[in-house]
């Protein structure tokens, strides 16, 4: 089983991390640039740019893939979408000129749009019946509208920032995005890839949450139990060689949620109160 991963870019270090926390940690070694084995001996991993992936994994050299939606569907290749990875968050946008006369898509009928998605920009502009020339250009494509190559572009923004800096107004969402792990289609029933799945997606789960051990009177365990916004309920052990009228109580809480859940346990008597981090949680 091969993983196709961005070798370089924003994507490339909240992938590595990603792969190390699903405990599929990546071996370091002399051609690192290209293959790379993990500790699995069934897992190895391709290093890719993030938009070659698409292509590596619909051609057989990966059969599980980890990039942007926005590549996948630039790529135009029939890939099983299999995970929301929950990084790489952007929106393509359909933008102009701040002061211009385009407002809403219909406006760039008879005009032209820079792009480096030309794929994407031409089915978006195909299924609302806008006819207009889509231009493919390899980078700063926020500056097309000012050199008069274009009128109009479609491009990535996040915080709005380029956008911004280059008197662009958004005028229309052409994709969401985020980062995926996609598969092959015959792939996606060997269990090695639902193993894969399983790693990613406990990592997943486990972001954000918190595990939470404490001590309660056992004559105070049902108001424990109404202080903790738990996912299902709480474990509750008894205290070895322990107080017998006390017990241990297990909880995983929201990391949010914390805060205000301490005050309220101590106040329902729970003591020995510790907070751990969670690696990963398979639910
Ligand atoms: N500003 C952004 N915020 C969030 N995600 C982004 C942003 N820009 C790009 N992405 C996501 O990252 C993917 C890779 O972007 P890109 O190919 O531009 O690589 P990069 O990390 O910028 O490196 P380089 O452009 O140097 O190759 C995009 O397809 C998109 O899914
Ligand atoms: O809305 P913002 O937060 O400003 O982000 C949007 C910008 O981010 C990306 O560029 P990147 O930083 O990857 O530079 P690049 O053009 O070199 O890829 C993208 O191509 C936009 O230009
Ligand atoms: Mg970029």
């Amino acid at each position: 089983m091969r993983i196709a991963v961005p070798n370089k870019g924003r994507l490339h270090e909240p992938t590595m991390d990603l792969l190390e926390r699903a405990g599929l940690h990546v071996e370091e070694t002399a051609d690192r640039q290209l293959y790379a084995d993990t500790v699995d001996p069934d897992v190895s991993v391709l290093f890719a740019r993030a938009a070659d992936i698409p292509e590596y994994v619909a051609d057989g050299a990966a059969d599980l893939g980890v990039t942007g939606l926005d590549q996948a569907r630039e790529s135009g290749q029939d890939l099983a979408d299999l995970l929301d990875l929950g990084f790489g968050r952007c929106r393509l946008v359909l933008a102009a000129p701040e002061d211009g006369d385009i407002t809403e898509p219909g406006d760039v009928a008879g005009r032209t749009v820079a792009t480096e998605f030309p794929r994407i920009t031409r089915d978006y502009l195909a299924e609302r019946g806008i006819d207009a020339e889509v231009v493919e250009v390899t980078g700063a494509t926020e500056l097309t509208p000012h050199v008069e190559m274009a009128d109009a572009i479609v491009d990535i923004t996040s915080t709005g920032t380029t956008l911004q800096v280059n008197r662009l107004a958004v005028v229309d969402e052409v994709l969401a995005s985020s980062v995926r792990l996609f598969a092959r289609p015959d792939v996606v029933d060997d269990p090695k890839v639902g193993e894969v799945e399983t790693a990613f997606s406990s990592v997943i789960a486990a972001d954000g949450k918190r595990y939470l051990m404490m001590n309660a009177p056992s004559d105070r365990l049902e108001d424990v139990k109404d202080v903790i916004p738990g996912m299902g309920g709480p474990t509750v052990m008894d205290v070895a060689d322990g107080e017998e009228d006390h017990v241990a109580v297990h909880v995983v809480v929201d990391e949010r949620d914390v805060f205000g859940v301490i005050s309220d346990l101590k106040s329902v008597g729970a003591s020995d109160i510790l907070v751990t981090e969670i690696e990963r949680l398979v639910e």
